[in-house]
Order: C-alpha cells, then sequence, then structure tokens
C-alpha cells in the first residue's frame, strides 16, 4: 500500500476502561496531606540555579525527582548534559536532567510533560514573612521558594500519573516526563539534549504539556504564547581597585557613573525602548489579538493593587495586557560590584556590571538583538568619552513562542477544564519566558500546550512565593482529566 499518498484517520482506542474521574478524584482529595508533605520536602532542597554554592542541593534535587519518578516504576535516567562555564572561566557540573516514561502502548498518545525544579534566589531578609525553605500553610496558601514555580506543578503531573497507578486504572496516554534544573538560569545544556535525543526519547511524543506559568486572574486558563528573553551583562571597569570617594572623587572619571548613563539610554520614562531596530522588529497588534484582549475579564484596578503601586504604565486593559504579553521590555535588575549593603560605605567601586534583559517578542531575534543592544550601547559609551572599558555580554538569548489554539489540545484543555472548575477557560498569553518551548516547537515539530496550575497572585520570584492547596490540589484533577482528554484526540497518519 502506498502510504505516503494515503491520508488515513486512525480512531485511537482511548482506553479499555470508562474514565472513572469520581473515584480518580475521591483518590486525589483523600491524599491530599501526603502532596502537600511531598511538596514540603521539595521546597525545603535550595535548589537555586543562579548561585554556584547551591550547585550541591541542585544536584540532590535531581536525584530526588529521579528517586520518586523510579518509585514509581517509571523507567528513569538521570542524563548527563554537561558543565557550565562560569564569567570567571572556571567550569560547573550542569544539574542532570531527569526523563522518565509511562507506558509504551503503540496504540496511545504519548505525552511528554515538561518541567523545572531550580528556582530563583531568596532569603528571609528579602522580606519574606516567612522561611523560604520551610513550606508554610497559612490560610490554604503554601508559601515557599519554587512552590508555585514550579514544584507544585511538576508534582501534581506525577501525583496524576500516581493516582491512575494506585487505582490500577490503566493510563489513557503514555507519559513522558523531562524534569530540568537549569530553567531559571536559561535552560543551560538543554537544548543540546533535546537534539541529542530527538530520534531517540523524543521519537514517538506527540504532544508537549508545559505547566510552568500561571492563570491571569481567578479564572483557569490555557496559556497560548511566552516572551523570549535577552539578558545582558554590561561591565564598566576602570581603577585597578576600590578608591575612596572623597580623597579620589573629583579626579577620576567613575565606572559607575559612566554604567548609569548608559543604562538610561535604554527605555524612557514612559516605557518607549531607544534601542535602534528593537520596536521596529515588533509584529503589529492584529484586530483579532485586540479583541481577544478586549474580552477578557481582567480587572485593571485590582491588578494595581495587587502588586501595591498608585500607577501603571498603562491604564486601560488592552494596552495592560498587550504590553505584558506581546510587546517586549526593558528591565534593570541589578548592579554587581556596586555597594548594596546598609550603612554608608563611601567606596567608588572599581568595577561594576549592570545586569538587564529584554524580553522578546515576534518577530524579534535574540541574535539581532544581542548585535543591537551592544552597538548601541558602544555607541552610547564612546561619546561619553570615557577611559574606562565597557564589556557588553548577552547570556541568554531565549525566543518567544506562540502556539495555534485551534491545535485540538487546545480544545481537549477546554473540556477538562470545564469539568474540573466548571468555568470556561481563559485563553492567555505569559509575559515570562519558558526558554526551551520554542525549542520544542523548532527541533522536535512538536505541538505544545501549556496548562498552567499557578495563582493569578502566587509572587513567583517575589518574597513570599505561594501556591495555594485549592490550586494544588484541583491542579492535579486538572491533569488527570487531560490525560483523558488527549486520548479522546484523532491521530491522522500520512
Ligand atoms: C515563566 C517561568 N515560570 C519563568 O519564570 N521563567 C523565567 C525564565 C528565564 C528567563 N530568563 C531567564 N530565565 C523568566 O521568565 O524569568
Amino acid at each position: 500500500m502506498n502510504l505516503p499518498a494515503v491520508l488515513s484517520l486512525l480512531l485511537v482506542v482511548s482506553t479499555v476502561q470508562a474514565f472513572q474521574y469520581t473515584e480518580l478524584t475521591q483518590f486525589i482529595d483523600s491524599h491530599q496531606e501526603e502532596y502537600v508533605e511531598t511538596l514540603r520536602d521539595w521546597v525545603a532542597i535550595e535548589s537555586d540555579s543562579s548561585n554556584v554554592m547551591r550547585r550541591k542541593d541542585l544536584h540532590r534535587m535531581m536525584d530526588v525527582v529521579a528517586q520518586k519518578l523510579r518509585l514509581m516504576g517509571g523507567t528513569v535516567e538521570l542524563v548527563d548534559i554537561g558543565e557550565q562555564e562560569l564569567p570567571d572561566g572556571q567550569t560547573l557540573l550542569l544539574p542532570k536532567v531527569v526523563t522518565a516514561q509511562f507506558g509504551t502502548d503503540v496504540n496511545k498518545h504519548t505525552v511528554c510533560v515538561y518541567g523545572h525544579v531550580d528556582v530563583q534566589p531568596a532569603k528571609l531578609e528579602d522580606g519574606w514573612a516567612t522561611d523560604p525553605y520551610n513550606l508554610t500553610d497559612i490560610n490554604g496558601h503554601l508559601y515557599g521558594r519554587g512552590a508555585s514555580d514550579n514544584k507544585a506543578p511538576v508534582l501534581a503531573w506525577i501525583h496524576a500519573v500516581g493516582a491512575y497507578q494506585a487505582l490500577n486504572m490503566e493510563l489513557p496516554v503514555n507519559v513522558k516526563f523531562v524534569i530540568e534544573g537549569m530553567e531559571e538560569t536559561g535552560s543551560n545544556g538543554l537544548d543540546a539534549m533535546i537534539l541529542a535525543q530527538r530520534d531517540t526519547f523524543f521519537s514517538d511524543v506527540d504532544y508537549i504539556i508545559i505547566s510552568d506559568c500561571g492563570w491571569l486572574s481567578r479564572r483557569p486558563a490555557l496559556t497560548y504564547g511566552t516572551r523570549g528573553n535577552c539578558y545582558f551583562f554590561a561591565e564598566v571597569e576602570g581603577p585597578k581597585q576600590d578608591l575612596h570617594s572623597g580623597v579620589y572623587g573629583g579626579t577620576v572619571i567613575e565606572p559607575m557613573t559612566d554604567l548609569i548613563g548608559i543604562l538610561d539610554t535604554l527605555i524612557s520614562p514612559s516605557g518607549k525602548i531607544l534601542i535602534p531596530g528593537i520596536r521596529e522588529a515588533v509584529a503589529p497588534l492584529s484586530d483579532e489579538e485586540w479583541k481577544m484582549y478586549q474580552d477578557i475579564q481582567f480587572d485593571v484596578e485590582d491588578y494595581k493593587n495587587k502588586i501595591g503601586v498608585s500607577q501603571l504604565m498603562y491604564s486601560n486593559k488592552v494596552d495592560l495586557l498587550a504590553h505584558r504579553w506581546r510587546y517586549p521590555t526593558v528591565t534593570i535588575h541589578g548592579i554587581e560590584g556596586a555597594f548594596s549593603d546598609p550603612g554608608t560605605k563611601t567606596v567608588i567601586p572599581a568595577k561594576v556590571t549592570a545586569k538587564f534583559s529584554i524580553r522578546q517578542v515576534p518577530d524579534m531575534d535574540p541574535a539581532m538583538v544581542e548585535k543591537q543592544v551592544t552597538d548601541y550601547l558602544h555607541s552610547v559609551f564612546a561619546k561619553r568619552k570615557s577611559p574606562n572599558k565597557l564589556k557588553v555580554t548577552m547570556v541568554i538569548g531565549a525566543k518567544p513562542w506562540l502556539a495555534d489554539t485551534q491545535h485540538p489540545l487546545y480544545e481537549a484543555g477546554k473540556i477538562a477544564i470545564k469539568r474540573v472548575f466548571d468555568m470556561d477557560a481563559d485563553l492567555i498569553r505569559e509575559g515570562g519566558t519558558i526558554p526551551v518551548a520554542r525549542t520544542f516547537q523548532d527541533v522536535l515539530g512538536k505541538s505544545i500546550i501549556m496548562m498552567p496550575i499557578g495563582g493569578f497572585d502566587d509572587g513567583m520570584h517575589s518574597q513570599n512565593e505561594k501556591m495555594s492547596r485549592y490550586n494544588y490540589i484541583e491542579g492535579t484533577k486538572l491533569f488527570i482529566s487531560y490525560l483523558n482528554e488527549v486520548s479522546q484526540i484523532q491521530k491522522i497518519s500520512v
């Protein structure tokens, strides 16, 4: 039979058993405390990927994930992804990537759940009300670094698979996991690993599912786009060591003054990016998008109050959503080498390094942005006629991602959300970045859905990050339901 010429529809036999939703959700409800305890154990591991002093914890975190999946009977691998080069030239082992597989039935779809278990830095002194690494339940909110981003969602997927197993129910689809430990620093080493395993681990994967983002409001959501991120270091180096500002101030051209001067040329007070070429690359907002944003329920006053500001950059909903999701922005994150402790040290820092990033949207290209930013900063710096040295480096270059919401994965998501929450799903975009999303799309050619369970007010990356018990537990039920819905998608073979 001339198969390539024939388009045939194969009806996938979804499950041998009928979907026993009630039994599964009762199981989840009755195991709630156990799930919270596991999250507590995971949050207790300070798996901060940006702090080299915490690398041991990160390795331990990956071992814990692998062991959890092994105990459930998965086929588990800890994949070595090599080393990371640090700015001082030293190298450090990257945390291994955990891959796991549950089920190998060729008559079923295979989904691959991606998640990460590294976290952003957090210290009690940053202004946390509780110890960031001791999961604390206050009125049904589970506070702890990484609780929402992304440990509870990863666990919720694991619990979903575990519930089917515990009740001796056949999984409606084969489930694979890819869990990494470097997402927060740009997913170092992961692209290469995906490319290397394209024809092995990923060869039978039909769909990728990611739950590393949050809802827009109290309504459950499906996410169809993320911004990318270009992260830069701009270093200005002057005298050979720090100097007394009373003794030398007024005679030395200070690196910090140079640095602040050039940083101030990146973006105007009203949010206009001043780097030539950046705004020109942005795809214009279509009428269809405008209408979608207009129809989304989103309370601007609530948003303002939640983040504690008296005024926002834009006051209407459409402008706000557009600038949160699909326009670029510049953020200055910090300056290494600058005096930042309490007290009044009177020093001229000899070398300062600014950290800033530019969120990417279609049709921006990180390679182009790297050149635009580097050329621009050097030209601005040259005008200062400073004897100091400027070095600009792009350390992360992650592309934006956009999905087709007409794909059956999204229809399946809407049905699962309706079943669990009795609400219609919001279709939203995410202003943050999931660096690997575009790799899954470009390298594997797979369709991706993002199914967040994080709350709109979870405070990811901030002080007092939390995950509500409600979202954690109902989110687990959502994943159970979603696996069943995905099994109903018809397979088209050519
Ligand atoms: C959306 C996701 N939970 C997240 O927070 N991702 C990080 C990834 C990143 C980007 N640049 C460096 N890391 C983010 O958006 O900041």
